[in-house]
């Protein structure tokens, strides 16, 4: 498997009231620590749904403003194009990424994680289908794993996911 990491790092953050992607845990930013979980996993990483200095980032496709399944439309659309069997996508408000994601979620098919459907691992062979399925006006990354009978994968305890400055540690 070649994979390419999609840090899915779009939207308003309206919950947490300013830029997640900068919010520090403990002394280190969000997307910092999403990206050195998922570089220990895969091949490149790519930034979707903002421009971040210091990363390669790819607009949502087609366009801004669909929600996470936009940045993973361009994310799988790069890693089709560029020789990436799979998209390991994660939001950047995921920072506790176990290192064995991967292996975790591999095994056939599409695979996300229970109740956070923002981290996944993707076959860059589905590009083709997200896009019929948000021209047919699907927003919902949950509804597009169900279409594609993607396989959830429950943690427990489920991964942290930062919607709030009080689920960051003190
Ligand atoms: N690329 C991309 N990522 C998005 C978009 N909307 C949300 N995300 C990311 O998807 C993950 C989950 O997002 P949510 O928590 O549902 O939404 P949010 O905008 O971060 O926060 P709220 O406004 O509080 O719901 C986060 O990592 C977001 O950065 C989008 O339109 N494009």
């Amino acid at each position: 498997m070649k994979i390419l990491g999609a840090i899915l790092a779009g939207g308003q953050a309206r919950r947490f009231g300013s830029d997640k992607a900068h919010a520090l845990y403990g002394s280190t930013r969000l997307i910092d620590l999403v990206a050195t979980k998922l570089r220990e996993q895969c091949s490149a990483v790519v930034v979707c749904g903002r421009e971040e200095p210091g990363f390669d980032c790819l607009p949502d496709r087609p366009e801004a403003s669909l929600g996470p399944l936009g940045g993973l439309n361009a994310a799988l659309h790069y890693a089709h194009a560029h020789g990436f069997s799979h998209v390991l996508s994660a939001g950047v408000d995921v920072p506790n990424l176990p290192a064995d994601l991967v292996q975790t979620l591999s095994g056939g098919g599409a695979a996300i994680v229970q109740s956070q459907p923002v981290v996944g691992l993707w076959p860059a062979s589905i590009a083709g289908e997200l896009d019929m399925f948000i021209a047919g006006g699907g927003r919902a990354l949950y509804a597009f794993a169900g279409h594609i009978s993607a396989r959830k994968v429950a943690f427990d305890p489920p991964l942290l996911n930062v919607n709030t400055p009080d689920d960051l540690p003190d």
